[in-house]
């Protein structure tokens, strides 16, 4: 039987819940579509990091590169541990690391969810860039603690890294479509996004099938709740694809919809998949997180893996439970009986 080794990651928070929910639908899909998913867990989080003082062990990435993907709940439990140095600390070297530059986030309604919108045909792919950008980490602080103190961050566009995920929009424009935003910001930042823009200009002429408009991200914004219908496939830097994606998964009835994964398109290193939102502390221990950002996420790991029957057999699973008004509105379901309704679902 095919086997296929996960690395589990679980981290804070929810993660814990909503990881192991879909690891329990994960698992049953696999025994009824005749593969097999051998896991193994690491308990690398914040509370790690009480322990032993970094977010993971000096060799995690070495660990991780051996499994043929990546599944995770969410990094971050600000009370104990600076969020800057739990997500620098293990969520984003792994996405460097790895050449994930690919964040795929799908933003589209199930059926029987009521997005504050009534946007009932919402359906878009969010493509964000997902090593660099604003997110590199470079910057630094001088004369800290006095009235000299200076903060610079700076934000690292590569030729290489945008024209990837620049390609990659339009392919995924291409298989959907036919329509590719690119979400810029070049009338103020004037290096950065006018290269952005130069590069989706200079593509465009190899995709002459996909229609391309830029748009400022601030009108993006807006463009997504006023007229989402308007959109399809959005391309985004890191920072400019994390805040519209959460803006993306409101429009989908809440963050336990969103689903997410982080892609290495070359294989050349596992991807890893996880839903959109963060360990949610003011909910966590209540039982009542949405599991289906996590299921979906699960389902997107199968499909990368070649197992696209049971992807879609997850995928049912999840909207015949929204259907009949299971996780349909936030707060109202247990992460549990949200998790037994996809499962039962699964036949
Ligand atoms: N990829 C990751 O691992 C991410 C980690 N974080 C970290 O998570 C921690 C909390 O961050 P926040 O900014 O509060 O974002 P968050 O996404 O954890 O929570 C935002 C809001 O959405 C709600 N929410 C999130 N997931 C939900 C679910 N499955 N079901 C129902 N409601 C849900 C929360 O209760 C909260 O009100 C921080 O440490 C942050 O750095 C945040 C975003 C992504
Ligand atoms: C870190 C974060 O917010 C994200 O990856 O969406
Ligand atoms: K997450
Ligand atoms: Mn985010």
């Amino acid at each position: 039987m095919k086997t296929y080794k996960i690395a589990l990651l679980p981290g804070d928070g929810i993660g814990r819940d909503v990881t192991a929910a879909a690891w329990a639908v994960l698992e049953k899909t696999a025994a009824a579509n005749g593969f097999s998913l051998d896991a193994t867990s690491y308990p690398w989080s914040c509370d790690y990091y009480l322990e032993n003082g970094s977010m993971m062990p000096a060799d995690g990435i070495e660990t991780l590169r051996s499994f043929d993907a990546i599944l995770l709940g969410a990094v971050g439990w600000p009370r104990k541990v600076p969020d800057s140095v739990s997500l620098h600390g293990l969520l984003l070297p792994i996405r460097k690391a790895f050449v994930q530059y690919a964040n795929i986030r799908p933003h589209r309604l199930l059926p029987g969810v009521q997005g504050p919108l009534r946007a009932a045909g919402f359906d878009i792919l969010c493509i964000r860039e997902n090593t660099e950008g604003e997110y590199s980490g470079a910057g630094g602080r001088v004369h800290q603690g006095t009235d000299n103190e200076v903060a610079v961050e700076t934000s690292i566009f590569t030729r290489t890294g945008v024209e990837r995920i620049l390609r990659f929009g339009f392919e995924q424009a291409r298989a959907r479509s036919g329509k590719l935003a690119s979400v810029t910001k070049s009338n103020a930042q004037k290096y950065s996004m006018v290269f952005w823009d130069e590069i989706t200009q200079r593509l465009s002429a190899e995709y002459p099938d996909v229609e391309v408009t830029s748009y400022h991200i601030d009108a993006m914004a807006a463009r997504m709740v006023m007229a989402p219908d308007s959109l399809d496939v959005v391309v985004a830097s890191n920072l400019f694809g994390d805040i519209l994606t959460d803006l993306g998964a409101a429009i989908q009835g809440g963050l336990g919809f969103a689903a997410s994964a982080n892609i290495n398109p070359d294989r050349s290193a596992p991807s890893m998949f996880e839903p959109v939102h963060g360990s949610a502390p003011d909910i966590a221990h209540l039982g009542i997180a949405n599991p289906i950002a996590a299921i979906w996420s699960g389902a997107m790991m199968l499909e990368h893996l070649g197992e696209k029957a049971a992807a879609a057999r997850v995928m049912a699973s999840i909207e015949a439970t929204t259907a009949r008004g299971i996780g349909a509105i936030p707060g109202k379901d247990k992460t549990d009986a949200i998790t037994a309704s996809v499962l039962s679902a699964l036949g």
